[in-house]
């Protein structure tokens, strides 16, 4: 199927395999100016051969390591994706270790523990269920039937009953915990009293279900299967075992267990603190563009994105297009990372260089091979603190969120790595000659749609997508299994974060 079938079938959603024109122009251009400066070809296979798939660390497609690779025309050695990935989620693991007060596990209540980590393993502090009980609303019965059936019911939270004798029976909620004795609950619908008020168990009805293979026996006239809709003290675990793992990601269904495994609080990572500063004169925070100004799209966008990545976002500020201002706005910052935005670039207000030089920052990714997106960077500013300067171009942006920031955040809160996986892309899209290029995709079946609005400075794709394909240099031809960066809004695992 061509982009313009695809376009006639999915009508707003069409796809178009062509870059929007100003990204194409400018992203061709530095193509060549790269060329020129002794990068790469643009040979299909060996762009291919780079392909960043599968995640750590490798040469260039021209076999040097980053570090003999020659500089961009711009003087900065970028690090491929799957480099840059590599690079930004092992930084936190090399600093120092040293956990300060801040980054120490901390026990926290239940209800404000979604979405951190578990610094501990979880363990059972009680059986589950910790008393035998009943699986279903009947008559906990003792023996075989017929049964003498006591007054007294047994409702769920109430004090132990006293036994039953052999062909004694109770009323039994479902939750409730059985009276010593017991040999089975009989179901409601299974059982029916007599005259003479006395219980006989009666075959399910013919219609009813078929039994699973190796189910007891639901009731055969005037006996039920010993043990038959009783749980068992400890069936689900016992006391001290080990229910999940230090590192595992605390969700919905993590409260419910540890709540019923007698947890008040849990043992959890901090989130990791970011301070975002939002750069550029430009930018208005309200009303529409005008006069050359345009709205700001990063501040709102990125802390809800942020949090969603395992991040506490302790202030957005804007910051003047002024070196000096950028940079007691950084050096002030008591954050573990400082998020930036635009800036990055070689402009006349492009500061974010010049700034980090000053500091004495070392840089660990300075630019990556990805458009877009390609001039973003990640620094260490000091001992446990990290920059990470995404470019102003917003889909720009987001790519740098989702290369550097994404794995450097997920290293500090402890989060475990997502499990890479690929989709079938339905229409080819077009390649950069070198780099790979991030392009927003919606998932329809089993597939997975290139959206058209892909360029550096266009949220319209991304805001309509799934995930963005990780295409690599050389392009996908239709139905190419590509690799997918889920968003947080269509994972519902991270979707909870957004609280
Ligand atoms: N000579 C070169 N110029 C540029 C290159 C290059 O390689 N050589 N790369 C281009 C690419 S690619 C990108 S991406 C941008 C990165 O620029 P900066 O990070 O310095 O970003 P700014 O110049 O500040 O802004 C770029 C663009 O984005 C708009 N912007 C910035 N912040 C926001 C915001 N919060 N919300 C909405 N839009 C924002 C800004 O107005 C600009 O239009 O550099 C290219 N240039
Ligand atoms: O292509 Mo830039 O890298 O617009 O992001």
């Amino acid at each position: 199927m061509n982009a313009s079938e695809a376009r006639a079938g999915r009508g707003a959603e069409a796809v178009d395999d062509a870059e929007d024109p100003d990204d194409l122009d400018v992203e061709e251009a530095l193509a060549l100016v790269n060329d020129a400066f002794g990068r790469t070809s643009g040979d299909p296979a060996r762009a291919r051969a780079r392909d960043s798939r599968g995640g750590g660390p490798r040469p260039a497609a021209d076999g040097r390591s980053p570090a003999t690779r020659p500089a961009r025309h711009d003087g900065r050695h970028a690090l491929s994706w799957a480099e840059a990935r590599t690079v930004a989620e092992r930084a936190a693991h090399r600093g120092t270790g040293r956990r300060t007060a801040h980054h120490a596990p901390a026990p926290v209540p239940l209800d404000a523990a979604l979405g951190l980590t578990l610094a501990a393993p979880l363990t059972a502090l009680t059986d589950l269920p910790s008393f035998d009980t009943s699986a279903m609303d009947g008559w906990a019965v003792s023996g075989p039937g017929p049964w003498a059936v006591r007054k007294d019911g047994v409702l769920a939270g109430h004090t132990e009953h006293p036994p039953l004798t052999d062909g004694e029976a109770a009323r039994i909620a479902t939750g409730a915990r059985v009276p010593p004795n017991t040999t089975a609950v009989l179901r409601s619908e299974h059982g029916r009293t007599d005259d003479n008020g006395r219980l006989h168990a009666v075959p399910p009805r013919a219609s009813a279900p078929s039994r699973p293979p190796g189910a007891p026996r639901a009731g055969s006239g005037s006996t039920v299967a010993h043990g038959q809709d009783i749980r068992p003290r400890g069936q689900e675990c016992r006391s001290g075992e080990q229910l999940l793992p230090a590192g595992a990601l605390v969700t919905p269904a993590v409260l419910g267990l540890a709540a019923a495994a007698g947890y008040d609080t849990l043992s959890t990572l901090p989130r990791p603190r970011v301070e975002v500063l939002v750069l550029g004169d430009e930018l208005l925070t309200a009303g529409l563009p005008h006069d050359g100004l345009i709205r700001d799209a990063l501040g709102p966008m990125l802390p809800p994105w942020l949090r969603a990545l395992g991040a506490e976002v302790t202030a957005v500020r804007r910051v003047r297009d002024d070196a000096q201002t950028l940079y007691r706005a950084i050096t002030r910052s008591g954050a573990d990372v400082v998020l930036t935005t635009g800036g990055t670039a070689a402009g006349p207000v492009d500061h974010v260089h010049p700034t980090l030089h000053r500091m004495g920052a070392e840089l660990l990714v300075d630019g990556v091979e990805v458009r877009p997106g390609h001039p973003m960077l990640l620094a260490r500013t000091k001992e446990d603190q990290y920059l990470v300067g995404l470019p102003g171009n917003p889909l720009a942006a987001v790519s740098g969120l989702l290369t550097l920031a994404e794995p450097l955040l997920r290293t500090l809160a402890g989060r475990p790595a997502p499990e890479p996986y690929t989709m079938p892309l339905r229409d080819a899209v077009q390649g950069h000659p070198h780099d790979t290029r991030l392009v927003p995709v919606v998932l329809r079946g089993d597939a997975a749609l290139p959206l058209r609005y892909n360029g550096p400075a266009m949220l319209r794709g991304v805001a309509a997508a799934d995930a963005l394909a990780v295409v690599p240099p050389g392009g996908t031809r239709p139905g190419q299994e590509t690799e997918l960066l889920d968003l947080p809004w269509a994972s519902g695992g991270i979707g909870v974060c957004f609280t």
